[in-house]
């Protein structure tokens, strides 16, 4: 995606060494556009943990050229299933960052160590293009649902999209996945707007979902987490697209907390509740989501405290939680099959359920 009119991806080889890699420090966004240079696996771990770094698609990209940064001081064995484990540990729900470790130890363990260097960084890119190219299609696929809505509009109408948390171009190495079928729809002059749920507690709607639309001369209004459902309910919302951190065998889709709250309100309102995922984001391995995927449990400082700008400019913390009161901050939910319309792939569009997916993807173990 452009930034002032320079192309970017999410993450980048930084063509003056050949080596370093680089992000966009997202928890700097939308106060600061500041880019890291990392450059060995424990700094990758930092950025992934401290959420420098996220999305699912793309904490699995970073991590895999974790791998070969890894491999630049040590290319044995041992080093590369330590780092391999290791960054495996960083965030338990997203399935993209072990299914990218997995690709990248199943390239590298089998050559010599002389040759795992230029393969490791020659897979990282290359699970990089894929995700790039996975996610143009994921929006080709989900374009047709905003032009039928868009056909059974009054003229001047918009179609009227909600959206939780970030799953822009920022959380993938470029396009996003709910979000991209959005660009493509404004893009081909459709008239959408996208109703942002902030996402509390980390904000990556109001912060980046937020920034990434403005940026791109999208029509969005950032609403409260909880208002989502009476706007359901007052017809202001055609349709609801998400993204998914991990979507089991039968459908069950993990996300952002609060997303499984949308999908039931979506349900009692009629309002179609649809997916957005790359095939990467598949684990055909879960059957029931809710008993099996695990809820990462982040620091409950992210919901005492809340970072933002004051009006002269600096960036400050500031606790909005009572004192001495203790706070839980589960930061995945997982929405049964039953309640999502439609997931939307790089492959098509397929009901929840396994042979939905199956259909989809019949190569997929
Ligand atoms: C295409 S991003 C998918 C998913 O990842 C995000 O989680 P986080 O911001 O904690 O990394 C969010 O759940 C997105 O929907």
């Amino acid at each position: 995606m452009k930034i002032d009119g320079t192309p970017y991806r999410s993450v980048w080889v930084d063509q003056a060494d050949g080596w370093s890699v680089r992000i966009f420090d997202q928890t700097k966004l939308p106060w600061s556009l500041d880019i890291l240079s990392l450059t060995d696996e424990d700094q990758v771990a930092t950025a992934i943990r401290s959420m420098q770094v996220r999305g699912a698609p793309l904490i699995g990209a970073v991590a895999a050229y974790g791998v070969a940064l890894a491999l630049r001081t040590d290319a044995s064995t041992a080093t590369l299933d330590r780092v391999v484990a290791m960054l495996g540990e960083t965030r338990p729900t997203a399935i993209n960052l072990r299914w990218a470790l997995a690709r990248m130890r199943g390239a590298l363990h089998n050559l010599p160590a002389a040759d795992r260097v230029a393969a490791a960084y020659a897979e990282a890119a290359a699970i990089c293009d894929d995700d790039v190219e996975t996610c143009r299609r994921i929006g080709e696929h989900g374009l047709p649902l905003l032009r039928d809505i868009a056909a059974r509009k009054q003229p001047g109408q918009r179609v009227n999209i909600l959206t939780h948390c970030n799953a822009g171009w920022i959380a993938t190495v470029d396009y996003g996945t709910a979000l991209s079928p959005i660009y493509q729809a404004h893009d081909a002059g459709l008239d959408v707007h996208v109703w942002v749920d902030e996402t509390r507690p980390r904000n990556q709607g109001a912060a980046l979902t937020a920034w990434e639309l403005g940026r791109h001369g999208v029509p969005h209004t950032v609403i409260a987490d909880n208002a989502g459902g009476h706007l359901m309910q007052h017809g202001a919302v055609d349709i609801v697209i998400v993204g998914t951190d991990r979507v089991t065998r039968t459908g069950d889709v993990a996300n952002k907390i609060g997303t499984y709250l949308k999908a039931l309100a979506a349900r009692d309102n009629g309002v179609p509740f649809w997916v957005a995922l790359p095939h990467s984001t598949l684990d055909m391995t879960v059957a029931d989501g809710v008993a099996e995927i695990p809820i990462e449990e982040r620091n409950p400082v992210e919901i005492t405290d809340l970072t933002g700008r004051t009006a002269d400019g600096r960036i400050e913390t500031i606790r909005v939680v009572a004192e001495g009161s203790p706070a839980a901050n589960p930061a995945f939910d997982v929405t049964p099959a039953r309640l999502v319309t439609g997931l939307i792939t790089e492959r098509g569009r397929c009901e929840a359920s396994e042979a939905g997916l199956r259909a989809l993807y019949p190569d997929k173990g």
